[in-house]
C-alpha cells in the first residue's frame, strides 16, 4: 500500500521548475533512497512533503492527508531530519529532544519515557545532561535523529544525514535507519551517496534537474541498464594503429585509455566482441596482463540515463 503519493508536484522559484511535475509513491514499509546529484530537487521536495515548502502545482498526500487540505495530519505522521541541524546549543541533549516532544503535544511520563528512549536509540543516554556544544558533528547528527523520532511517526525522512560525520557516526546512523524500519517506519532517505543509498534502500528513485528520471528495486534499475559490459584492460603497450582497429569494431561500444597502459572498453553484450577484442590485441602484439569486469551500479545507470556523472557533481 501506498503511504506517500507525490502527484505532479511543481516547485518554482521565479522562473525556474526547481521540482518538475514529480509524480512518485512510496510504500509502507520501504527505505525509499532519493538519489541525485547537487541541486536535483532532493530537498524541495522533502520540504514540501514535511510542509516547510508550500506546494506550487500537483499535491502530496500522506495515508490519504493532503499537505495542501491536512496539513496538521500530515505532520503528525512525519519526522524529519533536517540536513541543516536543528538543536539548539544552550539546551542540553535531553531538552532538546524535550521541546520537540512538547511541540508534538507529548508530556507527563509518556513525554519523558520517550525522550529516554530516544536518545537511547541514538546512543546518547550517556550524554543525556550534557550540551550539544561539546559534542562531535557526528553526536549532533545522531541528537538531531532523536527530536526526530521520539513521537514515533510512522514515515521518517532524512535529509543527507550522513554528510561530513565521522565513519562511526554515519556507520550508526545506518544502522538506526533499518531498526527504525525494522520497528515499523517507513523511510525516505536522500543523498548524493550512491553507495550509501544503495547499500540501504529497499527502492531506490533518481532524480535530475526536478524530475524522476527512474525508480524502481535495485534489481529492477539493474536490468535497466541494459547488456552493456565494462571492462578494464591492463597490458603492456598501446599503439594507434590498435586502438584505431578497436574503435571500428561494431559490437565495441568505446575504449579510452584511462591510464598509460590501462584501457577502458565498453562492449555489447555478444558471444564474439570480447573475443574479437582480444583478438585484436593479440594480431598487435600487445600482451594483456589483466582483465577486469566493472559490475554496473547506479551511476552507470546516471549517466546512462543523462550523459553526466553523479559523482562529478556531488
Ligand atoms: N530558496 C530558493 N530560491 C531559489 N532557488 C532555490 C531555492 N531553494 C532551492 N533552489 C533551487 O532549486 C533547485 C533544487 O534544489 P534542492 O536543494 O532541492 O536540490 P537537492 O537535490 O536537495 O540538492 P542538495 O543535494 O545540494 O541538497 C536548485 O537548482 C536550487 O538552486
Amino acid at each position: 500500500m501506498s503511504l506517500v503519493h507525490f502527484k505532479e508536484v511543481v516547485k518554482k522559484y521565479d522562473t525556474t521548475l526547481s521540482v518538475n511535475h514529480l509524480s512518485l509513491a512510496i510504500h509502507e514499509g520501504e527505505i525509499f533512497g532519493l538519489l541525485g546529484p547537487n541541486g536535483a530537487g532532493k530537498s524541495t521536495s522533502i520540504h514540501m512533503l514535511s510542509g516547510l515548502l508550500s506546494v506550487d502545482g500537483g499535491d502530496i498526500t500522506v495515508e490519504g492527508y493532503s499537505v495542501r487540505k491536512a496539513p496538521l495530519e500530515v505532520k503528525r505522521r512525519i519526522g524529519l531530519v533536517p540536513q541543516d541541524l536543528a538543536i539548539y546549543d544552550s539546551l542540553t541533549a535531553a531538552e532538546n529532544v524535550t521541546f520537540f516532544a512538547r511541540l508534538y503535544g507529548l508530556g507527563g511520563k509518556l513525554l519523558r519515557e520517550r525522550v529516554a528512549e530516544a536518545l537511547e536509540f541514538v546512543g546518547l543516554q550517556d550524554k543525556a545532561k550534557a550540551k550539544p556544544g561539546t559534542f562531535s558533528g557526528g553526536m549532533k547528527r545522531r541528537l538531531n535523529i532523536a527530536c526526530a523520532i521520539m513521537h514515533r511517526p510512522k514515515l521518517i525522512i532524512m535529509d543527507e544525514p550522513t554528510v561530513g560525520i565521522d565513519p562511526q557516526s554515519r556507520n550508526h546512523i545506518l544502522e538506526s535507519v533499518r531498526t527504525l524500519n525494522k520497528l515499523g517506519s517507513t523511510i525516505i532517505y536522500t543523498s548524493h551517496y550512491m553507495e550509501e543509498v544503495e547499500a540501504i534502500s529497499t527502492r531506490v528513485g533518481i532524480m535530475d534537474r526536478g524530475r524522476l528520471i527512474v525508480s524502481g528495486t535495485k534489481e529492477e534499475l539493474r536490468r535497466q541498464m541494459g547488456q552493456d559490459e565494462q571492462l578494464i584492460l591492463e597490458v603492456d603497450r598501446i599503439t594507434e594503429e590498435a586502438m584505431a582497429e578497436i574503435a571500428r569494431h561494431p559490437r565495441i561500444k568505446s575504449a579510452e585509455e584511462t591510464q598509460p597502459r590501462t584501457l577502458q572498453v565498453v562492449l555489447e553484450e555478444s558471444a564474439t566482441a570480447l573475443q574479437d577484442l582480444l583478438f585484436i590485441l593479440h594480431k598487435h602484439g600487445i600482451g594483456l596482463s589483466k582483465l577486469t569486469r566493472i559490475e554496473p551500479d547506479l551511476e552507470t545507470l546516471f549517466l546512462q540515463l543523462t550523459g553526466r556523472s553523479l559523482r562529478d557533481r556531488s
